[in-house]
């Protein structure tokens, strides 16, 4: 048999479970998930191998209209993946209002085959998804549609099936055993951004970047340090907290991520460091790995 291999790119409005989508269909957790929009920013590949095939699935940020230059870096991604794709599954929040024109006009420039995922059906009746179903019928006439829960994996074989089924014939792309295109400093500046997220409210999640500094790795532990970045100075002592209590949470629920993801014990140092309005400066962003 000729061996399978495609991309395939996981897109949708922010919040859908895209994120939580690509974790269950690779089997590990690549994307970090929070319930705030806007968590995931770069493109993230999550690879599944298998003798005869070799998916290569992206999670990417949410489709939205950019306000600053990191929102342009991120929708640039959303629109390499589409270029790339061979196969695209749309998520849908089964809550969303119709309202997915952004989305819609980006999947214009793509001639892959596509597969509308309505997500979150945990939530909804037969009724509502019966109703979405026929919407996106109607609106796309799409090559399959999944009524899904990313997040209690219900529906996830059959996006398997409709994927390998769909899977072009071609040489693997990268090598068998690879899971991803990212390294660990990546990840674990994705697990403290994720707490960052988690734990601050308004503004502070969308001003923050992480970055880590040192990765080492030792026999008995792995020595992580990072810098977690922000725009102002009253930004800065709401990250680190009253007398470093909110910064403290902040590591430790990353670095007990860390440790299950790497299977290490984990010493992790954080420092808080401000830059003005980083966001919106190119020099910046290209530093922080936003092309
Ligand atoms: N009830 C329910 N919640 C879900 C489901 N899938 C995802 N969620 C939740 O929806 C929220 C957003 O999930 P993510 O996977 O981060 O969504 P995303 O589309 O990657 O979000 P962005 O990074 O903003 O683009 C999280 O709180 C998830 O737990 C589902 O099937 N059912």
């Amino acid at each position: 048999m000729a061996h399978q291999a495609g991309f395939v790119s996981i897109i949708g409005k922010p919040n859908a479970g895209k994120s939580t989508l690509m974790n269950a269909l690779v089997g590990e957790k690549m994307s970090i998930i929070t319930p705030k929009a806007q968590t995931t920013r770069h493109r993230i590949l999550g690879i599944v191998n298998d003798e005869n095939y070799q998916i290569v699935f992206s999670d990417t940020p949410g489709v939205i209209k950019p306000h600053y230059a990191l929102h342009e870096s991120m929708m640039h991604q959303v629109d390499g993946s589409i270029v790339d794709a061979d196969l695209i599954l749309l998520v849908t929040d089964i809550y969303e209002e119709y309202d997915e024109a952004d989305v819609l006009k980006k999947l214009e420039r793509s001639e892959a085959p596509l597969a509308v995922l309505i997500n979150k059906i945990d939530q909804s009746d037969e009724e509502t998804v019966k109703k979405k179903v026929e919407f996106w019928q109607e609106k796309l006439n799409p090559k399959a549609i999944f009524a899904i829960s990313a997040l209690h994996g219900h529906n996830i074989k059959a996006i398997m099936d409709f994927v390998i089924g769909n899977l072009p014939e071609h040489a693997p792309y990268y090598e068998k055993d690879a899971l991803t295109d990212r390294n660990d400093r990546f990840f674990a500046s994705e697990m403290i951004r994720e707490q960052v997220f988690k734990q601050y409210k308004k503004e502070i999640p969308y001003s923050t970047e992480v970055i880590v500094t040192a990765f080492i790795e030792g026999e008995k532990l792995y020595r992580i340090s990072a810098e977690i970045i922000v725009e102002r100075d009253s930004q800065k002592n709401i990250i680190i907290g009253k007398n470093g209590e909110m910064l403290k949470i902040v590591g430790t629920y990353a670095r007990r991520s860390m440790e299950e993801f790497f299977q290490q014990k984990i010493f992790l140092e954080m420092f808080v460091k401000v830059i003005p309005d980083w966001r919106t400066k190119k020099n910046y962003l290209k530093q922080f790995g936003y092309e």
